[in-house]
């Protein structure tokens, strides 16, 4: 049957939260009919409020608060039963599943479409195998606004399942805006469909850390107004590296809007007056899902792990972390009396400092891409996955938080051409991106150093792409030191077996002093 929604005719969604609410309307614009079961009442009372004041939906939405009438109300309508998981991952998930179990049947479908660790969905496919039943491991991106438009899709899994759900994933998917491709892709086996999403949000880090740095730069160290910052990044949005590109369009928007009062539903921003939504915001990240600082925390395990720097990456993270036990920071505060940042110094013409910025951002961005995507060549080795970098890049293309148009274009033709690449930065256009953006990189993380500026991002960006392009590294020193303590041994420099030989330990052992 070629119509997925005749195929189909309905889907399960567990959770109704912000993004299982949207996708919940999505489907039902689709066409298809929808139940959908939460925990919690209260949400599903939010859904139907929400069902209530739209129009326009194809398919009927069925709240459920009993598990049992949930499943019940899925079954005889089609072929197989079809679910789309949207809840906290770890232990809600397993125990939904094991609250539904009694009722999967041989070739049910279960997408799950939260961020998971990807070894629990290899875990949940191997028990469900028995069954005859599909758990697919799909990263959703973009939001509970794409979640509701049409999102980012990694769904990895049972090959010939992915091919079933594939035509409906499609219509669902955002579409590339140049070639209308839809953004999803079968990724892989196992757990590599989760693993592509949790290095998504891994670059998602290291590209959000880089933007605040450059928006305090802007507002603190040049004194700009957020009105004109919010200009500066659509002017940066529109053409050149950072050209339709996700988070720098959103940082616009996000610097321009005041409040109104319909924005917090409670009445705040009635007067014209009343400021920048931005005043309003702290500086407390905390993962909103379960406190666990889910994805990026993972992706900065596996690339510790699989030994690949990643600190564009792994520096956002630790940001972040630092920045949500916002008492214990005000009381390390009083302690350290670290001076606060200043306004730049020696600026003496501000619209080149701002280009000069614009040029480290886009590397900054650029790295985290190199990471990301380094990390997933290595795990799809390590794994036997196979995941196709260029078909990453596709889906990134639209409809996700790591939308970024430059960096697509120059990316996607070269990893679809069936090169099996390691190491990013050996692409010729990488390559000579980041030699002609180095020296603005080194100039922000020198004028921001100067004048106190957080530049965690920037600055291990500029690092990274020091040591990593660096010929003969101080870890000459650190070699001798572990040889001199640990007899660890070292290669020397010039013997050919050796230099630059093969990532393994040194030949020799020199007895700097006797035990
Ligand atoms: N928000 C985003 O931008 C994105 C989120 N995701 C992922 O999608 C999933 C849903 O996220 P989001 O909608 O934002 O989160 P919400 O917090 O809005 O929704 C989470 C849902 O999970 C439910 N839940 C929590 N614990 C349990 C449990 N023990 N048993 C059953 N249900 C439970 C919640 O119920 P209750 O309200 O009672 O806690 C709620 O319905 C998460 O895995 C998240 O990581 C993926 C992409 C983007
Ligand atoms: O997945 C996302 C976007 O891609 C979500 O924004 C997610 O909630 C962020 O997750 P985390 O707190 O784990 O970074």
């Amino acid at each position: 049957m070629s119509d997925p929604i005749q195929k189909f005719k309905c889907i399960g969604v567990v959770g109704a939260g912000n993004m299982g609410s949207m996708m919940t309307f999505a489907f039902a614009e689709m066409g298809l009919d929808v139940s959908v079961w939460d925990v919690n009442t209260s949400n599903l009372d939010k859904l139907l409020g929400l069902v209530k004041r739209s129009g326009n939906l194809k398919g009927k939405i069925a709240n459920f608060h009993d598990i049992d009438e949930f499943t019940k109300s899925l079954e005889g309508r089609a072929e197989r039963k079809l679910f789309m998981f949207s809840i906290t991952h770890g232990h809600p998930a397993d125990s939904v599943l094991e609250k539904i179990k009694h009722d999967l049947k041989p070739g049910d479908i279960i997408l799950d479409g939260g961020n998971e660790n990807y070894r629990r969905t290899e875990r949940r496919q191997k028990e469900l195998e028995p069954l005859g039943v599909s758990w697919i491991g799909m990263g959703v991106s973009g939001g509970y606004q794409s979640a509701r438009r049409g999102p980012s899709l990694s769904p990895g899994g049972d090959p010939n399942t992915i091919e079933t759900v594939l035509p409906l994933l499609e219509r669902y998917a955002a579409k590339d805006p140049k070639t209308g491709l839809p953004c999803v892709t079968n990724i892989g086996p196992g757990g590599s469909g989760h693993y592509v999403k949790m290095v998504h949000n891994g670059i998602e880090g290291g590209m959000l850390s880089t933007t605040c740095e450059a928006w305090a730069l802007l507002h603190m160290g040049l004194g700009l107004p957020y009105d004109e910052i919010g200009r500066i990044f659509a002017r940066w949005n529109r053409g050149g590296e950072l050209r339709d590109t996700y988070l720098i369009q959103i940082a616009s928007e996000i610097c321009q809007t005041r409040k109104t009062p319909h924005g917090d539903e409670k009445g705040e921003g009635a007067g014209p007056n009343d400021g920048y939504v931005l005043d309003d915001v702290l500086d407390k990240v905390v993962q909103d899902d379960d406190n666990t600082e889910g994805t990026p925390f993972w992706t900065v395990m596996e690339t510790a792990s699989r030994h690949i720097a990643a600190p564009t990456i792994a520096c956002g993270h630790f940001l972040r972390v630092a920045s949500g036990n916002r008492d214990q920071r005000l009381r390390v505060a009083q302690k350290l009396q670290i001076p606060p940042p200043k306004p730049l110094q020696d600026i003496k013409d501000k619209e080149a400092f701002i280009e000069t910025l614009r040029r480290a951002v886009f590397a900054s961005y650029l790295l985290s891409f190199c990471q990301g995507l380094e990390l997933i060549a290595r795990a799809s080795k390590d794994e036997n996955w196979n995941v196709d970098l260029g078909k990453c890049i596709q889906i990134w293309r639209a409809g996700c938080i790591i939308q970024e148009e430059y960096i697509a274009d120059m990316l996607q033709p070269i990893l679809e051409s069936g090169v099996q690449i390691m190491n990013i930065k050996l692409i010729d256009e990488v390559a000579a991106e980041l030699r002609s953006n180095y020296d603005s990189l080194k100039q922000v993380v020198l004028k921001g150093t100067a004048a106190d500026a957080y530049l965690p991002a920037m600055s291990a960006s500029l690092e990274y792409l020091k040591y990593e392009g660096g010929t003969m590294l101080p870890t000459k020193f650190m070699e001798a030191q572990m040889d001199f303590f640990g007899a660890h041994a070292y290669d020397k420099p010039g013997v050919s077996s050796e230099d630059p030989g093969l990532v393994r330990k040194g030949a020799h052992h020199y007895e700097w002093r006797s035990a």
